[in-house]
C-alpha cells in the first residue's frame, strides 16, 4: 500500500520535500492511517506534519472522547496537535441548513484560518477510493450535469496553499490493513452503521453489491473521476471563451445580451456549459429553485428566431428573445433604472436620460418638413403642460383615423421593438394623461391638422448620442 501511494503522490505532484502538511483528523482509521503515513514520511522528506481536529459536538461525549484521544496518541508519537470546538448546532440554526452541510463548513473554515496561522502548504484529508466510488454513484442518481463525475478531486487549490488526499488510490480494505500492521489505533464513530445516512446506506447496500462484478471498483472510479475532470477542465476553458465572444454585458453588469444564432451554432456540450456560466455571473448565488427545466426552457426559447417572447427565471431574472437577439436582465430592476417623467414647458427643451432631446416652441406657420423626428399639436385640443414619461401598464392611445385605441404594446410588437427598449421609449402626453406622441411611431395628430393662423406646438426630437 505505501508503495502504490508514493507513486500516487508523484503523479499527481502530491507534496513537494520540506513542505508544511497539515493532516485533518477525526480519530477514524482513514485519517489515523494518514497521519501515521505522513509521519512515517516525516523524516526523509523533510516534512513538518501537524494534526488538526475538531470537535463537531455532535456525538455528545463521544466526540469529546475522539478528540481528546487525538490529542494523546500525537503526544505519544511527538506530533503538534491542534484542537477546536464548532458549535454545529448554533450554525444550523443561524444558517437554516443542514447538520451535514454546517459540520463541512465549520471544518472547512477551520481549516483554512489553521493553514493560513501556521503557515502551511497542505490540508491533507483521509478520503479513499470507496468514498470516490460512493461519491460518483450517489450524484450518478441525482445530478444530472456531467461535471458531477470528477467526483472528489486528488488536489485542488485552498486558502493559501493546496487541499490533497493521498488516500484516493487505496480503499478501505487496504487502509483497516496497515492500520492493523501498524498497530495503529482508532475510534470506531457509531454512526458510520445508521443507513437512514445517504452516503451510509451506498455504502453499505449498494456498493458491496457493485463490488461483487468488480473488486478493484475504486480503481475504476477513480481513473473515471481524473479522465472526467481532465475532459471537465478542457470544456469549461472552451465555454468560457464561447462567453467571452459571443456575450455582450451592459455597463453595471447586470444584463447580457447575445445573437440566438452565434450561440446555438456552437457545440452543445459548450451551449450547456456557457448556460451555467452566464447565470453564475448574473446571480450573486445560484437560487434553490433554479432547475433543468429552466434549463430546457431556455434552449427551447433560443431556438426562436422570430418574435418577441420571454421566460422569468427565479428572482425575477428574465430570460427574453427578441427578434433573433437573447437578452438576460433582472425585471425588478428594470423600472427603477429607466423610468423617468418629466414635465414639457413651451418653448423648453429637456434632456432625456440617454442623452437624447425634445424642444417644444409655438409656432404660426408651416415652418419645415414634418418627420419622424417631429409634430405639431394644435394647442386647442391638449391640456398644458404636456409631459414626456416612460410606459404604464395598460397604456393606449388613438390617432386620426383609428376607430377606438390601440395598446401601445401592439404598436411596438408591430414595430419589432424588443421589450427592454418599450421601458425606455418617451412618450409624451398632456396634462390628462392622454397620449400624444409615441415618438417615432404613433403621432394623435396628423399634419393635415396644421392650419394657418391658429397657434400650434411644434416639438422636435433629436436623438442622443450616448
Ligand atoms: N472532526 C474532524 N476533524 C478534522 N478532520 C476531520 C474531521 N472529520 C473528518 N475529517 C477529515 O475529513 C476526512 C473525511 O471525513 P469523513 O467524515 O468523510 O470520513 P471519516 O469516515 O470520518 O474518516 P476517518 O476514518 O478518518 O474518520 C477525514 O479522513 C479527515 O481527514
Amino acid at each position: 500500500m505505501k508503495q502504490s501511494i508514493l507513486s500516487f503522490i508523484q503523479k499527481h505532484q502530491l507534496l513537494q520535500e520540506g513542505s508544511k502538511i497539515i493532516v485533518g483528523v477525526s480519530g477514524g482509521s482513514d485519517s489515523m492511517a494518514l497521519l501515521h503515513f505522513l509521519k512515517d514520511l516525516q523524516e526523509k522528506w523533510s516534512l513538518e506534519v501537524i494534526a488538526l481536529t475538531i470537535d463537531h459536538q455532535l456525538r455528545g461525549e463521544d466526540s469529546t472522547a475522539d478528540q481528546k484521544f487525538v490529542k494523546q496518541w500525537c503526544l505519544q508519537s511527538d506530533l503538534k496537535c491542534i484542537a477546536h470546538q464548532v458549535d454545529v448546532g448554533e450554525y444550523q440554526r443561524q444558517n437554516q441548513v443542514s447538520e451535514e452541510l454546517a459540520a463541512r463548513r465549520l471544518r472547512y473554515d477551520i481549516y483554512a484560518a489553521e493553514m493560513k496561522k501556521q503557515g502551511a502548504d497542505y490540508i491533507a484529508l483521509g478520503h479513499h477510493g470507496d468514498d470516490q466510488v460512493e461519491t460518483l454513484f450517489m450524484r450518478l442518481t441525482r445530478v444530472a450535469t456531467s461535471n458531477a463525475f470528477e467526483g472528489i478531486p486528488v488536489k485542488r487549490s485552498f486558502a493559501n496553499g493546496q487541499l490533497i488526499r493521498p488516500f484516493l488510490c487505496v480503499n478501505k480494505q487496504m487502509i483497516l490493513h496497515y492500520v492493523k500492521e501498524n498497530e495503529i489505533p482508532f475510534r470506531e464513530d457509531q454512526t458510520n452503521k445508521d443507513n437512514r445516512f445517504t452516503r451510509n446506506y451506498y455504502r453499505n447496500e449498494i456498493i458491496p453489491l457493485l463490488k461483487k462484478n468488480n473488486e478493484r471498483l475504486f480503481v475504476t472510479a477513480q481513473r473515471l473521476s481524473e479522465t472526467l475532470g481532465e475532459d471537465e477542465k478542457y470544456l469549461a476553458e472552451q465555454a468560457r471563451k464561447m462567453v467571452e465572444e459571443v456575450i455582450e454585458r451592459d455597463t453595471n453588469s447586470t444584463k447580457i445580451s447575445f445573437v440566438n444564432q452565434a450561440f446555438i451554432e456552437r457545440p452543445h456540450a459548450l451551449q450547456r456549459r456557457a448556460y451555467h456560466l452566464i447565470l453564475n455571473y448574473l446571480y450573486d448565488t445560484l437560487p434553490k429553485d433554479l432547475s433543468h427545466i429552466h434549463e430546457e426552457k431556455f434552449f427551447a426559447l433560443i431556438e426562436r428566431q422570430e418574435g418577441n417572447t420571454y421566460i422569468d427565471f427565479p428572482l425575477s431574472l428574465r430570460v427574453e428573445n427578441s427578434y433573433g437577439k437573447i437578452h438576460l436582465y433582472f425585471s425588478n430592476q428594470l423600472p427603477r433604472q429607466f423610468a423617468f417623467h418629466l414635465p414639457l414647458q413651451v418653448p423648453d427643451r429637456v434632456e432625456l436620460p440617454d442623452g437624447a432631446q425634445i424642444t417644444s416652441e409655438l409656432v404660426d406657420a408651416k415652418t419645415d418638413k414634418i418627420s419622424r423626428n417631429n409634430i405639431i399639436i394644435p394647442i386647442d385640443s391638449v391640456a398644458l403642460p404636456l409631459h414626456i414619461r416612460t410606459r404604464k401598464p395598460g397604456d393606449r392611445m388613438t390617432w386620426d383615423g383609428l376607430k377606438g385605441t390601440k395598446k401601445l404594446k401592439d404598436i411596438w410588437i408591430d414595430a419589432k421593438i424588443p421589450a427592454n427598449e418599450r421601458d425606455k421609449w418617451p412618450i409624451v402626453t398632456d396634462d390628462n394623461d392622454k397620449i400624444i406622441w409615441l415618438i417615432g411611431l404613433r403621432k394623435a395628430f396628423g399634419s393635415n391638422q396644421f392650419c394657418q393662423g391658429r397657434e400650434q406646438i411644434k416639438l422636435s426630437y433629436h436623438k442622443g448620442t450616448i
